[in-house]
C-alpha cells in the first residue's frame, strides 16, 4: 500500500495538525474499542507534536485513563536523564494529563534493573524485557507478540533512521525479535533500545514525521524506492495506513510525481 503524504506550510502548523489528527484517532479508537494504543517517538518532531497536543483545546476530548502508551525507541540512559525520550515526553505532555500509570510503558532505563553488568551494557536485557511486556499485552486478536497499536509515530532522522534503526545497522536487519538493544549508534547516545521493523509493521497506522530542511533529503530517499537497510524509513509501514506528515521544507526535494509544485 503506497504511503499517503500530507504537507503543511511549516513545522508549527504540522505539529498542530498532527496533534489534532492524533486526538481524533484516539477518540475514534476509544469509541470503537474502549481504549486506544499509541506508540510515541522521540526527537524534535515527536516532542513538537506532544507540546502542540498539550496546548490543543480539544485535548480534553481524550479519555486519558483509557490510553496505552508505548515507545518506539529509547536512548539507554539513567532514569530522569534529560536526553531520555521518556523524560522529554513527560515534560512536553504526559505530566499534564491524567494517564493511568499502569498503561504507560516506557522502555527501561540504564540504571536499576538493567544496569551495566558482566554480560554487557544492559541494553539487550532491557530490550528482552520490553519485548516480554509487549508480548504480555498482545491478545489473540493481534497478529503476533506485539499489540496492534492504533497509531505508531516515528520521527525521521536526517540519515533516514527511524526509532533507533540506523542505516546498514544490525538492528534494521532484524527479522525475528520485536525489540533489540542498539550498540554503537552513529547518533548519541550510542546505546539505545528500539522496536524492530517487524514490530513497527504490526501497527494499524504508522505516521512518519518530518519537518525542517535537514529532513528533505531523507524524505526524498525513503519515498523514492530505497531499500529499508539503506533507508530504514522506507521499511516503516502500517497494516492499514502509512502516513507521512511533512512541512514544506522537508518536502522540498520530493520527486514531482509525489509532491507536485503548487501552480502559479
Ligand atoms: O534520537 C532520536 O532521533 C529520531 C529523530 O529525531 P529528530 O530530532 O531528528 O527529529 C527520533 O525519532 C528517535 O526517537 C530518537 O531516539
Amino acid at each position: 500500500m503506497a504511503p499517503q503524504l500530507v504537507v503543511h506550510r511549516d513545522k508549527e502548523l504540522m505539529a498542530q495538525a498532527a496533534a489534532a489528527r492524533l486526538i481524533t484517532k484516539i477518540v475514534d479508537a476509544q469509541a470503537a474499542r474502549g481504549s486506544a494504543s499509541v506508540v510515541l517517538t522521540g526527537g524534535r518532531n515527536g516532542n513538537g507534536l506532544l507540546a502542540a497536543l498539550s496546548s490543543a483545546p480539544a485535548r480534553d476530548a481524550v479519555d486519558w485513563s483509557r490510553l496505552d502508551l508505548w515507545w518506539g525507541d529509547e536512548r539507554f540512559l539513567p532514569e530522569g536523564d534529560p536526553e531520555r525520550n521518556y523524560t522529554q515526553a513527560r515534560a512536553a505532555l504526559l505530566d499534564s494529563v491524567p494517564l493511568d500509570p499502569a498503561r504507560v510503558h516506557p522502555m527501561p532505563a540504564s540504571d536499576g534493573t538493567f544496569a551495566k553488568g558482566a554480560d554487557g551494557d544492559g541494553a539487550d536485557a532491557a530490550a528482552e524485557a520490553y519485548a516480554a511486556e509487549l508480548a504480555a499485552a498482545a491478545g489473540p486478536e493481534d497478529h503476533g507478540p506485539v499489540p496492534t497499536f492504533d497509531v505508531l509515530m516515528l520521527g525521521v532522522g536526517p540519515d533516514t533512521h527511524v526509532a533507533s534503526l540506523f542505516p546498514e545497522s544490525p538492528a534494521v536487519r532484524e527479522t525475528d525479535r520485536t525489540v533489540v538493544g542498539v550498540h554503537g549508534a552513529p547518533k548519541p547516545p550510542p546505546t539505545r533500545v528500539s522496536l524492530t521493523l517487524p514490530a513497527i509493521r504490526s501497527a494499524r497506522e504508522v505516521w512518519l514525521l518530518a519537518a525542517g530542511e535537514d529532513k528533505a533529503k531523507a524524505a526524498a530517499i525513503a519515498l523514492s524506492g530505497a531499500g529499508e537497510v539503506q533507508a530504514p524509513a522506507a521499511g516503516a509501514y502500517g497494516r492499514a495506513r502509512t502516513l507521512w506528515l511533512l512541512d514544506a521544507a522537508a518536502a522540498s526535494q520530493l520527486p514531482r510525481d509525489l509532491y507536485p509544485p503548487a501552480s502559479p
